[in-house]
């Protein structure tokens, strides 16, 4: 009797065991399990849409990211983008009606792409830029309507319309550099942040954190983000888009009056006729075409590089300057410093000439090379897939990149290699608009968020390897300590 009832305990405890390791395993894997399949199910994404109304087209993004966790650095992402078919708004100032319905086929592309149970609460931004700024200047009743035209478009989508607007200059450097460094998440790190070069076709813009004291307000602007202060210089020169600046250097060299064009900036064997008016219907031409009497002239390439250089320095007053120094036109800039991303037409030319990542020596040469090559072979080797009007114009455009930097902005052969041009960052596109919308959504926050003490990643890993750590415990503990088993006790028997 006495020997069945010591064989009785050990059964008895065996089986008590085992029970509370099943359960035990039980309840941490079903943890495990709901922690992982919920995950999904609570991760709810919003939307934000931004037009970019630009002086030569408007393009649609729309950004997506984790509701969650909105304030943290980097979370939200470009989720599609859409280019507007034809040209900017600012183009539309004699058919206003024509600018809103332009933007049509892009609101319905992002009604697809949304989940129409999110459309409500989607908000919907349009800025628009120096195309639209011209225009205020030239004609403030025609801007005016082209823009009521496109309020009226998108207030009548089922987003949640926040306004169309132009922004001004500072804003606009401001946000693009907003946006780089969001998307590099610089902001809060020791590494400091990366400036922002942003060219456009009627404007281009400069923003950068000097390490000299700002002296002109004008070019200050101060934040705070992610715990951080930062006083950036910025300045955005409106007329000195490549598109304005172009018209710039056919003015002043159209100014002997004469009908033929010898333009170093463009393919040997290029001829065009082009309209005078398309050189100077612009507030950024002062002068005006003296001999009315012609409409036409004739647009010939020489290409060449150097003199193209002079022909474009022109466009630039370096003579006065009432600050300590300047870039141009008498604009107070402190020198360059740090790193700095160049996007939107920077990196279009640059990209396609192939001159991303070398030396400022090696781009020159190469630039001149490509300068000096006929039209008909440039043609011929890449008109299949470029537009004629960009083809035509790269060796002008490239020439304006690399005079704009080094003799406007000052970049020398040393910080050159601090310019990386850039298209997208993680699959979202340098630009303006993504720092737009996160300011307007109030998405940046000025403190650094409390990080969670851990990843959801790390957490599931955590529980897993606590269970795996309980099991290899208890199995332990039976084997050595209480041999008791969750067989019968006829078996122990
Ligand atoms: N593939 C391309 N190659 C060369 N230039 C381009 C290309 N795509 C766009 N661009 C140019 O980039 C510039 C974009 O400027 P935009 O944003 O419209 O004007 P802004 O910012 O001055 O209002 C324009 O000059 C346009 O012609
Ligand atoms: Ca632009």
């Amino acid at each position: 009797m006495a020997e069945q009832r010591e064989m009785k305990a050990p059964w008895h405890s065996g089986k008590m065991l085992c029970v509370a390791i099943f359960f035990i395993a039980a309840v941490i894997t079903l943890v495990a399990i709901s922690v992982v399949q919920n995950k999904p199910i609570q991760q709810k994404y919003k939307y934000g849409i931004v037009l970019d109304a630009g002086s030569s087209h408007t393009a649609l993004y729309i950004y997506e990211w984790p509701a969650e966790k909105e304030n943290n650095t980097g979370m939200v992402r470009q989720r599609h983008y859409c280019p507007v078919k034809g040209k900017g708004i600012s183009s539309y100032a004699h058919n206003s009606s024509g600018a809103g319905l332009s933007l049509m086929h892009c609101i319905e592309e992002a009604k697809r792409k949304i989940d129409p149970a999110k459309h409500k609460e989607t908000p919907v931004y349009l800025g628009a830029t120096a195309g639209m700024r011209l225009l205020m200047e030239q004609d403030p009743k025609s801007a005016e309507k082209v823009l009521s035209s496109v309020k009226d478009t998108l207030s009548k989508t089922p987003f949640d319309f926040q306004g169309a607007r132009i922004i001004t200059g500072q804003q606009e450097g401001a946000f693009g550099w907003i946006t780089v460094n969001y998307l590099g998440e610089n902001f809060g790190k020791a590494a400091g942040t990366m400036g922002a070069l942003d060219l456009g076709g009627a404007s281009t813009q400069i923003t950068f954190v000097s390490n000299q004291p700002i002296e002109s307000p004008d070019n200050s602007m101060d934040f705070r983000l992610y715990g951080s202060d930062y006083q950036v210089y910025t300045h955005s020169f409106l007329c000195y888009g490549k598109d304005q600046v172009l018209k710039l250097a056919l003015e002043k060299q159209l100014q002997s009056g004469e009908t033929l064009l010898q333009d170093p900036c463009f393919h040997q064997g290029y001829s065009q006729d082009k309209q005078f008016k398309d050189v100077f219907d612009t507030p950024c031409v002062k002068t005006i075409n003296k001999d009315d009497s012609k409409e036409n002239f004739t647009h010939n390439g020489t290409g060449d590089f150097a003199q193209c250089q002079s022909s474009i320095q022109k466009v630039f007053n370096f003579s006065q300057c009432t600050s300590s120094r300047c870039s141009f036109n008498g604009v107070y800039q402190p020198p360059v410093v740090g790193t700095f991303g160049a996007f939107s037409a920077y990196y279009f030319v640059m990209n396609f000439l192939n001159l991303t990542g070398q030396s400022l020596e090696d781009t020159k040469r190469n630039l001149a090379d490509y300068c000096k090559t006929p039209w008909n072979e440039i043609k011929q080797r890449y008109g299949e897939r470029v537009k004629e009007k960009y083809l035509s114009e790269y060796c002008f455009s490239g020439t304006y990149i690399l005079t704009l930097l080094e003799n406007g902005y000052n970049f020398t052969e040393d910080t050159w290699r601090d310019i990386t041009f850039i298209d997208k960052i993680e699959g979202s596109s340098a630009g303006w608009t993504l720092g737009y919308m996160l300011n307007l959504t109030n998405m940046i926050p000025a403190e650094a968020p409390d990080t969670p003490l851990m990843t959801h990643g790390g957490f599931v890993i955590l529980i897993l390897f606590l269970s795996i750590f309980l099991l290899v415990l208890l199995f332990l503990g039976h084997r050595f300590l209480g041999r008791p088993s969750c067989s019968s006790p006829k078996d122990i028997v």
